[in-house]
């Protein structure tokens, strides 16, 4: 396993070009199974889930030209379905959460689709529900192996209907949405995700001929046709990614501009992060955030702490708290940080405590930041990345720590993030990836 040596203490400058969504990256080559014609697709980051989840297509037939670093085109006019039944697959399938949203597109044109219990992040419970629930609605048959942990849904024919989601689930919406366009009749989903990524999705579908209603809200209404064809789609830039880098900023005092971040689509998030006290400078459709050498977290009005909190979109990403958490850490003032749908993601706070910074952990969900407002130092130390977010918020902490941190368990970084040890020093970083063989 790789590590990272990080030296840190070091101001940062210059520009960083975020990379294309891995969320949004991974639904959108899923959607790319719904039809046998060319789907073109630019902006690809590449990373380590999505090569994995482009790798699990390759094995499925699909024809896949690498058109440069970060665009492809698929093709998927000869499916070879006996895979999904293969030890491989199972094998495969298990090893990225995105792998799930292969299930819709796959029942829907083929009448079958399977998966292993999929992988990512072990930050709590992450049910799969939503997903067969709303496939069980369109007409399709369950089945759960419990000793393999596969899950399977077969269907001679899909049927539009009425359903109203449990949760709103970003895959789940994806997966479903997915099934729908082919269905016979018309599908109207109630309680739908509908991040920007949910509206790329749809966006694209309706570009290979679905005619769905309703994008950007969370009511979806879907007339089902009996095939769609190719079309040429762009990812997004990421913005959790564009979140971490504000992160990265913040913590090294350094002066940094993100280019072409798409503002529009970031909801709140730049809220937050001015909530923190950080400035964030629109300039046409870059941020620029100039070197702050204090910034100081806004209490509300009537005097009481600031909490930061997840929920879905409109609400803010749960995937960005573990970096408005370290990046409390030397702030000025006090932030109770409340992470409410996931039960494991704050676990990797006792390293920050190593590290010297004033953290309470007051139950799985919630930790309260006392800042530091960079008064004191975080000390550098040896850690291991539990997960992707707390992976990057740790490597932001030793970024800014005094001294020359280790990362082990890098791998879980690199699931999402495109060259992060090279963009680093292309802005000053002191960081060097070290390959071990054990
Ligand atoms: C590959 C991918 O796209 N992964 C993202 C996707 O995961 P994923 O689609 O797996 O996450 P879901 O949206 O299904 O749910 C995330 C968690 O939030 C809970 N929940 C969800 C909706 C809701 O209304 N209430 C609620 O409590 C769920 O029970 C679960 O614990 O969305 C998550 C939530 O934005 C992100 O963290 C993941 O990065
Ligand atoms: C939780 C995340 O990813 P995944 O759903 O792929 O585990 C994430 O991107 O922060």
């Amino acid at each position: 396993m790789s590590i990272f040596k990080i030296e840190g203490g070091h101001r940062l400058k210059g520009e960083i070009v975020p990379q294309g969504a891995k969320n949004e990256a991974l639904q959108i080559i899923c959607a790319t199974l719904l039809t046998a014609s060319e789907v073109t697709i630019h902006n690809i980051p590449d990373i380590r889930d999505v090569n994995k989840l482009i790798f699990i297509l390759g094995e499925l037939g699909v024809k896949i030209k690498k058109l440069d670093t970060n665009s492809y085109s698929f093709q998927a006019d000869d499916i070879n379905l006996e895979y999904l039944e293969s030890l491989q697959f199972k094998k495969d399938g298990s090893s990225l959460r995105g792998s799930i949203m292969i299930v819709g597109p796959l029942l829907t044109r083929f009448g079958k689709g399977y998966i292993p219990r999929p992988g990512g992040d072990k930050i709590g419970r992450r049910r799969l529900d939503t997903h067969f629930e709303g496939f069980i609605k369109l007409g399709a048959k369950f089945r759960y192996n419990k000793e393999e942990s596969f899950y399977g849904v077969e269907a001679d024919e899909l049927h539009g209907t009425e359903m109203l989601l449990d949760e709103a689930s970003v895959t789940g919406t994806a997966n479903i949405l997915m099934a729908a366009v082919l269905a016979k009749g018309e599908t109207i989903v109630y309680n739908a995700a509908c991040e920007p990524y949910i509206q790329q999705l749809c966006k694209m579908l309706v570009s290979m001929g679905a005619v769905i209603d309703g994008i950007g809200s969370n009511r979806l209404i879907i007339q089902g046709v009996s095939n769609l064809g190719g079309c040429i789609h762009r990812v997004l830039p990421d913005m959790i990614e564009i979140g971490s880098w504000i992160g990265v900023a913040a913590m090294t005092r350094s002066a940094l501009t993100i280019k072409n971040v798409s503002w529009k689509d970031l909801g709140l998030i730049p809220n937050v992060f001015r909530k923190l006290g950080i400035e964030l400078q629109q300039i046409d459709d870059d941020i620029y955030i100039p070197s702050q050498e204090s910034y100081e977290i806004q209490g509300y009005m009537d005097g009481s702490i600031l909490t930061v909190s997840d929920a879905p979109w409109p609400g803010f990403t749960p995937d960005l708290l573990s970096i408005v958490l370290v990046v409390a850490t030397q702030a000025k003032g006090s932030v109770l940080i409340h992470q409410k749908m996931f039960e494991s993601r704050l676990f990797f706070v006792d390293k920050l405590i190593d590290m010297g910074a004033k953290v309470i952990l007051c139950d799985p969900h919630r930790a309260t930041v006392i800042g530091m407002n960079h008064e004191s130092s975080l000390k550098a130390t040896t850690m291991s990345s539990p997960d992707i977010r707390a992976g990057i918020s740790l490597l932001i902490a030793a970024l800014s720590a005094k001294g020359t941190s280790t990362i082990h368990n890098i791998d879980q970084i690199d699931r999402g993030y495109e060259n992060i040890d090279e963009r680093l020093r292309s802005i000053g970083a002191r960081i060097e990836r070290i390959e071990s063989t054990f």
